[in-house]
């Protein structure tokens, strides 16, 4: 009986899996210690204006492996009537925006954008392409470097500084000086360290592999986000129409979900492992593992410390989060997806979203600040209060977007490690792990965020791989 630990989205997407397997629902349990499904996909609409509040993710991408899976997930909820596409040729999806200098600046989005001279960059992007092919590659071999360390090497500081360490903010809210260059340049810095610079790789594997591609069966809803062009996507009623809809599915299939059931330690025997909770101790065949690996590590730690210690080794950070709406008109001056604060600039906040130029929702203004991240305490110290963050909210929309008015409604979320960190040795450390899963025989899988990808497409592939992986008895 497979019992599943953590009902964040990881968590739900293993049960669905399971059931797609073939292993009835009655057989199949799911823990969370917390009063909700879901993890850190929330979307609070408010009861007077009927405005959505995302605290946590609001958009993924249609696109690659992951991204297709995720569509045929959707697909098989029968969600596709309630997606609603970012197209390409909107301005949130051409308009994203940096601040450096203090001031805002437009990143290209399109090939013609890389042969001008845009601010804050000092030479047209195409002179950072060339730089890489005049450049040689690091003198001795490198297992792994930060991002920040191998696009000033192969692109220039004002790459680094200016483009990758932003875009790391964006995805992680982590410091591109810490974070691996495998985190989602895996394969440049293959192709540089086997063909002496990334553009030189590039056109090595383009001769190798001529035009062919991987044959694949994309699903309908794939073939829909093609031919109409999304950019990315959301749901209506926001992203958690999602865990609810796989929560629904599960429940209607009969799997066991109990929130409230806080795991307190996991223990292997030789035909499987006994859970700890305050309640009393269940036996079960093989767990699934959807938590954050620094839980997990403190429910393996008496009976495997040097398993607790590598994943105990995966840092994560805190991020808070402020919504604001505004029902008086457009208060934004700008277009777009939203902007990112280049970490040079030395400010609290990792960025805004956009998110009523995002979505329609009318005479309304919504954005959302971001702010912390890597930075987290250094900026607002152990213990901020809700109100702290508001104020620094307020006091960049200022700052930056010019914005003034009060208000109408404001929500604030500090999230306590809510984003896994892949520093550098992050992927060694994973393997590392799941060497030791192997040969120590442990009836235990994992997926999450915290080990192949932090994006919600790259946690449900994490739980298909997972369940792939499960042998049923
Ligand atoms: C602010 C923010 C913005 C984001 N934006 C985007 C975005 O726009 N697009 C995108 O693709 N991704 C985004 N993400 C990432 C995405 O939200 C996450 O990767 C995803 O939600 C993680 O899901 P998970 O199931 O791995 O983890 P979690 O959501 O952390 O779920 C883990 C669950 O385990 C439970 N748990 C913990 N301890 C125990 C225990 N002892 N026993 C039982 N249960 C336990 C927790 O309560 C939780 O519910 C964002 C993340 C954040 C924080
Ligand atoms: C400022 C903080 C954050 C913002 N979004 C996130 C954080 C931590 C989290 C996040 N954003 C994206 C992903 C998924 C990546 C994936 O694998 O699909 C996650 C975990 C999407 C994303 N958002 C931005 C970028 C560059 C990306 C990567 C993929 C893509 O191109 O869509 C830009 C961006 N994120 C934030 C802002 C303010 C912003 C700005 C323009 C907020």
């Amino acid at each position: 009986m497979p019992t599943i630990l953590g009902g964040g989205l990881s968590g739900l997407a293993a049960g669905y899996y399971l059931l797609r397997k073939g292993i009835p629902g009655s057989q199949i349990k799911l823990f969370e210690a917390s009063s909700r499904l879901g993890g850190w996909i929330k979307s609070t609409r408010n009861r007077e204006h009927g405005i959505i509040f995302e605290s946590g993710p609001r958009t993924i991408r249609p696109i690659g492996v992951n991204g297709r899976n995720t569509l045929a997930l959707l697909e098989d909820l029968q969600l596709e009537k309630q997606i609603v596409p970012i197209l390409k040729t909107s301005a949130a999806a051409q308009r994203r925006l940096i601040y450096v200098n203090n001031q805002l600046h437009v990143l290209p989005s399109n090939l013609k954008g890389l042969f001008r001279k845009q601010t804050p960059f000092s030479r047209p992007l195409i002179s950072a392409l060339l730089h890489d092919i005049s450049t040689g590659k690091s003198s001795e071999s490198l297992p792994d470097e930060s991002i920040y360390n191998f696009a000033k090497r192969r692109f220039g500081q004002e790459i680094a500084d200016y483009a990758i360490s932003p875009m790391i903010c964006g995805i992680c809210a982590g410091n591109a000086k810490e974070i691996s260059v495998k985190f989602l340049m895996k394969d440049l810095f293959a192709k540089e360290q086997k063909h002496g610079g990334v553009v030189k790789g590039l056109l090595a594997s383009a001769f190798a592999q001529g035009a062919k591609k991987a044959p694949e069966a994309p699903s309908e809803l794939a073939n829909r986000a093609k031919a109409e062009k999304w950019s990315i996507y959301s749901l209506q009623g926001g992203l958690e129409t999602l865990p609810r809809a796989l929560e629904s599915h599960l429940q209607a299939e009969n799997v066991l979900t109990r929130t409230n059931k806080d795991c307190l330690g996991i223990t292997f025997r030789p035909n499987g492992a006994e859970l700890t909770f305050r309640e009393g101790v269940e036996e079960v065949d093989s767990v699934i593992s959807a938590l954050p690996s620094y839980k997990l590590a403190e429910l393996v730690r008496n009976q495997h410390p040097e398993l607790s210690e590598m994943l105990s080794g995966i840092p994560y950070v805190d991020v808070g989060v402020v919504n604001m709406h505004y029902s008086s008109g457009n208060v934004l001056k700008e277009q777009g997806f939203g902007f990112l604060a280049a970490p040079a600039e030395k400010i609290p906040i990792l960025g805004v979203i956009f998110d009523s130029c995002c979505f329609d929702l009318g005479s309304n203004t919504v954005l959302t600040v971001m702010m912390g991240g890597a930075w987290f305490r250094e900026y607002f110290g152990a213990t901020p209060t809700e109100e702290d963050l508001l104020a620094t909210a307020q006091t960049y929309l200022k700052k930056i977007l010019k914005i003034d008015q009060k208000p109408t409604s404001t929500k604030v979320n500090i999230l306590r490690k809510c984003i896994p960190q892949y520093i550098v040795g992050h992927h060694d450390r994973v393997e590392a792990i799941r060497k030791y899963l192997v040969t120590q025989k442990l009836p235990l899988h994992l997926c999450g965020a915290a080990y192949d990808g932090v994006g919600i497409n790259d946690v449900i592939l994490s739980a298909k791989t997972a369940v792939e992986a499960y042998k049923v008895s």
